[in-house]
């Protein structure tokens, strides 16, 4: 899709195109909408990162919390959003042996019961073993650490589905 096409969407296409690029936010693909013309994919990128760059830490938290669990209820129950089916079966997490599922479940409750949000990582970018491996480490980090970690995250799995969008010929929700 070129950007040209994108600039000229209605911001209810637009919404409806973009809306997931970061899980089940589509505020921020609502607010961004007012800062067209894009001159290119990045500029795009860009307006998104600027966005979440300027809400509060609560804003950011609220970001993180909007993003299911790895290898969780969602995936086990069919209940994910179609993106983050993809990318988690990509990393392999739909296969994971019992002794690997009960690692990441009892990892990740541990995560959301020490800063109050879910472990969050860019799972195309990761296999099964890294995620486990960077769940347990991350775990021992500091609440603010961990906040501006998970939102690099958000930022590299939101560039992943704009790029998808945007640079292939897939079939877009228009
Ligand atoms: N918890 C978490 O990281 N979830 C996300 N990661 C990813 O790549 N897709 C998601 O939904």
């Amino acid at each position: 899709m070129d950007i040209n096409l994108v600039n000229a969407l209605p911001y209810e296409d637009f919404v409806n195109i973009f809306g997931n690029v970061v899980e089940k936010c589509p505020i921020i693909t609502a607010s961004v909408w007012s800062k067209r013309p894009f001159v290119s994919l990045p500029a795009l990128e860009a307006a998104i990162s600027e966005f979440i760059d300027s809400l509060p830490e609560s804003g950011k938290e609220g970001i993180l919390r909007c993003h299911p669990d790895l290898a969780g209820r969602d995936l086990q129950r069919g209940t994910l959003t179609l993106e983050s089916r993809e990318e988690q079966a990509r990393a392999g997490l739909d296969s994971l042996n019992s002794a690997e599922a009960s690692r990441m479940t009892r990892l990740n409750e541990e995560y959301k019961e020490r800063f109050g949000f879910p472990f969050v990582i860019c799972a195309r970018m990761n296999d099964k073993a890294n995620i486990l491996r960077q769940l347990s480490e991350r775990c021992q980090n500091e609440r603010a650490v961990e906040r501006a970690r998970g939102i690099e995250e958000v930022k590299k799995i939101c560039r992943l589905r704009l790029q998808g969008l945007v640079l292939t010929d897939a079939p877009n929700k228009l």
